[in-house]
C-alpha cells in the first residue's frame, strides 16, 4: 500500500496543473470540483437523524434550516487597510462596482427577487459585505463583470478579503489590540490569521508592540500562510510550523531584568481546530456524500488536546476563542465543558453576544446523546458496548446538572445558516482568571527547565523542516553591518531606528533581499531558536539593485515601506500632488516610464533637487485624510513607482482616476474573440476555465506575481 505523502508541495503541483490547463483548458485541475458539486444531490439521512436528534436546531426551522443548507453560499467580502483608504474604497465600490446592484439590475435566479447587497452589521467599522450570489454566479454575471474584477484584483492588491461571513467571527471575538501577543494554533489557509494582523495593525503610523504567532501542523499549508502574511506587509508575524497540541513553550526577554528571560504566555489565543466541517455544506457539497458520525467522534480528542494546550498558554487575564464549522455538540460543547472541568474556576465562558451588534445566532445546547457510527444514541457512558467504547468516550457527554449551572454553556455561540444565510458555525469565549491547574505555572523550577532547554545553541545550516529546507534568518549586527551604513546614509536613516531588527535570508554570499521584523518579533525569535519551527518571518524592506546609479546598493520595497516609512529622513521623499501620482501609476510601463516634465512644477521643483534612485513618493489627501506612500523611482529624466499591477489599479482607484484600460470584460472579448473566427463558446470555455483556475488559487497560492513583476521592472531599470 502506497504511503501518503504529507509533504507533497502542493504550490507546485498547482502550476504544473496550470501549465496543463494552459494547454488543455478542458483538463480540471485537482480539487476543483465545482462542476461535480452542481451534480451532487443535497441529502443524507443519517445526516438529518443525528441533528434532528440533538436538537441543534429548534423544531419550528428545522424546514428553513434544513433548505438553506441545501442552496449555494452567498459572497461575502470585507475592505482591509488603514481607516482612511477603507473608507476610501468602501466610496469607490458603492458608486462604481455595487451600482448594478444598487440599481436593482441583477435578480436572484431562483426566486427572481432583486439581489442587494447587505452591510454586515456586527463587522466593525460596517467593513464587510454579503451578496446574495455564488462565487460562480458573480463570474458568470456580464452585468457583474465590473464587480467580479473588482473582487479578483483586489484580493491580489490586500484591499479586499473574500471569507464566509461567520468565519470573520472569531477573530472580532477575540478583540485584539496593537500591544497583544496573538497566539493562531490551526492558521492555515489564514483568513483569520489576515483579520488578527489587521487588527493588531489598526493603529496606522505606529509599529505594533505584540505580534501575531501563526501556526500550522501541515507544512504544504503553511504556505499559505506566507502568501497571506506578504499580502499583509507585517513586521509583526511569525509563521510556525508544529503540532499546536504540543506547542513548545517559548520564552523572551524580561522586561524588568533585560539579562533574564520569562516564559512567553500570549494576552489572545485562537483554536480554530480541525472539524468534521459539516457546517460548511453549502460551500462543500461534498459532505453530504461522505458525511458520517464517525468524523466528530474521531476528531473530539485532538479538539480537546489542542484546546488545552490554548489554555496552558494563555496569559492569565487573556482571552481565548474556540470554534469550529461544525454543528456537532461532541466537537463543540463537549470539548468546551471537558476543559472547563479540568481548569476548576481558572477559566470561565464569557458572553460577547453584545460585541457582535445584530448578529442572529442560538445558545450553546447543555444537552446531547453521542452516537456509535451505527446511529445507536446513548444518554450516560456506562450503556456504551464494550465495541465502541474507545470511540465514544465518556468525557463527550453532556454535563451534570451542577457542572450545567458552572459552566455556563449557554454563553457558547450557535449559528444556524438560515439566521443570515451563510455557513453555521460555533464559538465559546474563554477567559482565563487563574493558573489552569494542570500546570506548574507558578513554579520557578519549571521556569527553569525551560530556559535551560532555549538557550541551546543555534543551528549552524539550513535545517531540514517537514521535508523542506528553509533558509535561515540571520540578523544583522546594527552598524557593524556591512550594508546598513550606505543605506543609513542614502536613506538618512533616524537614530532610534534600530538595525538589528533588519535580517537576511543567507549566512553568506551577496544579500540580496532585506527583511524587517518588529523587536517583539525579533526577541522571540532570538530568544527560542532552538525550539521553533519558523516557516516564515519578516516584510521585504530593501532590495538589491547594482548598477543603478545608486551610492547604496539597495532600493526600498513596496512590501516593507509603511514599516520603516517612519525612520526614513526628508532627502528622499517627494510630496508628490494627485495628478502627478495619476500620470506616474497610468505610466506603468518600465519601458517608458513619464519624463519629468509632464510634472506639476510643484513636484518637478522637489524632483531637481533629488539624486537619482529609489524615493518614497508620499500624497496626502486633507480633506478625507487618504494617505498613500508608493515606493518610486527617479531615473535621469522620468519618475516611475514600483508598484505590482494589483497595487497600481487599487491606488489609481482610490485616487478617484479612470482604471478602465484594466477592466477587461471577457465578455466583450469572447464575442470579439468569436468574430475573429474561434468559437464563442471554445472561449468562454477558456476564460471561464482561467478564471476557476485564479479562483481556486486566489486564497491559497503563494503570490509570486508581484514578485515577477518586481523582478522583470528591475531588470528593465537596470538596463
Ligand atoms: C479549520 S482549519 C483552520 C482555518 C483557519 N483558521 C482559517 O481561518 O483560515 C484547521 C487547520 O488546522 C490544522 N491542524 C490540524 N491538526 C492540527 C494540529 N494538531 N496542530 C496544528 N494545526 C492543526 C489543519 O492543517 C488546518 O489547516
Amino acid at each position: 500500500m502506497g504511503r501518503k505523502n504529507r509533504n507533497v508541495n502542493k504550490f507546485a503541483q498547482r502550476k504544473r496543473e496550470k501549465r496543463e490547463q494552459e494547454k488543455n483548458p478542458q483538463v480540471k485541475p485537482s480539487g476543483d470540483t465545482r462542476k461535480d458539486y452542481e451534480e451532487i444531490v443535497r441529502e443524507n439521512a443519517t445526516f438529518e437523524q443525528y441533528y434532528k436528534t440533538q436538537k441543534v436546531c429548534p423544531e419550528e426551522e428545522w424546514t428553513t434550516f434544513m433548505a438553506s443548507l441545501k442552496e449555494n453560499l452567498p459572497t461575502a467580502f470585507r475592505i482591509t487597510g488603514s481607516k482612511a483608504e477603507a473608507d476610501a474604497l468602501m466610496k469607490v465600490i458603492s458608486s462604481n462596482y455595487f451600482s448594478a446592484l444598487l440599481n436593482g439590475e441583477v435578480k436572484d435566479d431562483g426566486t427572481n427577487e432583486i439581489v442587494k447587497p447587505v452591510n454586515v452589521p456586527w463587522y466593525p467599522g460596517g467593513f464587510a459585505w454579503q451578496v446574495k450570489l455564488s462565487r460562480t454566479d458573480i463570474r458568470r454575471s456580464e452585468t457583474l463583470y465590473k464587480l467580479h474584477n473588482f473582487l479578483v484584483a483586489e484580493t491580489a492588491a490586500g484591499g479586499v478579503s473574500r471569507q464566509e461571513q461567520v468565519s470573520m467571527i472569531p477573530p472580532v471575538a477575540l478583540d485584539v489590540k496593537p500591544h497583544h501577543k496573538v497566539l493562531d494554533m490551526c492558521a492555515a489557509p489564514g483568513s483569520k490569521t489576515a483579520q488578527l494582523i489587521e487588527f493588531l495593525q489598526a493603529e496606522e503610523d505606529k509599529m505594533p508592540t505584540g505580534f501575531v504567532m501563526a501556526n500550522d501542523v501541515d507544512n504544504s499549508r503553511c504556505y499559505m500562510l506566507v502568501h497571506q502574511a506578504k499580502r499583509l506587509n507585517s513586521p509583526c508575524i511569525i509563521i510556525t510550523n508544529h503540532d499546536s497540541a504540543v506547542m513548545p513553550a517559548l520564552r523572551v526577554t524580561d522586561p524588568q531584568d533585560p539579562s533574564k528571560t520569562v516564559p512567553l504566555k500570549f494576552d489572545r489565543v485562537l483554536c480554530d481546530v480541525p472539524c468534521s466541517g459539516d457546517a460548511t455544506l453549502r460551500k462543500n457539497p461534498d459532505i453530504w456524500l461522505k458525511w458520517s458520525v464517525g468524523n466528530g467522534n474521531n476528531l473530539h480528542g485532538i479538539q480537546y488536546r489542542i484546546l488545552k494546550r490554548g489554555c496552558e498558554l494563555l496569559a492569565v487575564g487573556g482571552r481565548l476563542v474556540y470554534s469550529t464549522c461544525s454543528f456537532n455538540p461532541v466537537e463543540n460543547e463537549a470539548v468546551v465543558a471537558r476543559v472547563l472541568r479540568e481548569a476548576d474556576s481558572s477559566l470561565q465562558l464569557r458572553d460577547v453576544a453584545g460585541e457582535l451588534p445584530g448578529l442572529k445566532y442560538i445558545k450553546g445546547m447543555t444537552h446531547w446523546r453521542p452516537a456509535s457510527k451505527d446511529m445507536v444514541f446513548y444518554d450516560k457512558y456506562e450503556d456504551v458496548p464494550e465495541r465502541w467504547q474507545t470511540v465514544v468516550r465518556p468525557q463527550m457527554f453532556p454535563p451534570t446538572p451542577e457542572e450545567i449551572e458552572k459552566f455556563h454553556l449557554d454563553k457558547c455561540i450557535r449559528i444556524l445558516p438560515h439566521h443570515q444565510d451563510t455557513g453555521g458555525f460555533f464559538v465559546a469565549v474563554f477567559e482565563k482568571v487563574s493558573p489552569v491547574p494542570w500546570t506548574n505555572e507558578k513554579d520557578p523550577q519549571s521556569e527553569k527547565s525551560e530556559e535551560k532547554e532555549s538557550k541551546k545553541e543555534p543551528p549552524q545550516k539550513k535545517r531540514r523542516i517537514g521535508g523542506y529546507r528553509e533558509d535561515p534568518f540571520v540578523f544583522f549586527s546594527g552598524d557593524q553591518e556591512d550594508v546598513y551604513p550606505s543605506i543609513k546614509e542614502f536613506y538618512e536613516m533616524k537614530e532610534d531606528f534600530d538595525a538589528k531588527c533588519l535580517l537576511t535570508r543567507c549566512y553568506v554570499g551577496k544579500k540580496k533581499n532585506i527583511y524587517l521584523v518588529s523587536p517583539i518579533v525579533k526577541d522571540v525569535l532570538k530568544r527560542n531558536e532552538a525550539n521553533i519551527k519558523v516557516i516564515n518571518t519578516g516584510v521585504k524592506t530593501f532590495v538589491r539593485c547594482d548598477n543603478k546609479n545608486m551610492t547604496c546598493p539597495f532600493r526600498l520595497s513596496q512590501e516593507g515601506l509603511q514599516s520603516i516609512i517612519q525612520f526614513i529622513g526628508t532627502k528622499r521623499r517627494v510630496d508628490i500632488l494627485r495628478e502627478d501620482l495619476i500620470v506616474v501609476l497610468q505610466n506603468d510601463n518600465p519601458s517608458t516610464p513619464p519624463d519629468i516634465s509632464k510634472f506639476t512644477e510643484h513636484t518637478q521643483n522637489q524632483l531637481k533637487e533629488l539624486a537619482t534612485g529609489s524615493c518614497v513618493l508620499e500624497y496626502k489627501d486633507k480633506e478625507s485624510n487618504l494617505r498613500l506612500t508608493l515606493v518610486g523611482w527617479r531615473g535621469v529624466h522620468s519618475l516611475r513607482a514600483y508598484t505590482a499591477t494589483p497595487d497600481t489599479v487599487h491606488y489609481l482607484r482610490l485616487l478617484g482616476a479612470d482604471t478602465s484600460k484594466y477592466e477587461v470584460n471577457k465578455f466583450k472579448a469572447a464575442e470579439e474573440q468569436s468574430e475573429t473566427d474561434v468559437s464563442n463558446v471554445d472561449a468562454m470555455k477558456v476564460s471561464n476555465a482561467e478564471e476557476k483556475q485564479t479562483e481556486s488559487v486566489e486564497d491559497n497560492e503563494e503570490d509570486t506575481q508581484t514578485e515577477s513583476i518586481e523582478d522583470a521592472e528591475e531588470a528593465q531599470s537596470s538596463k
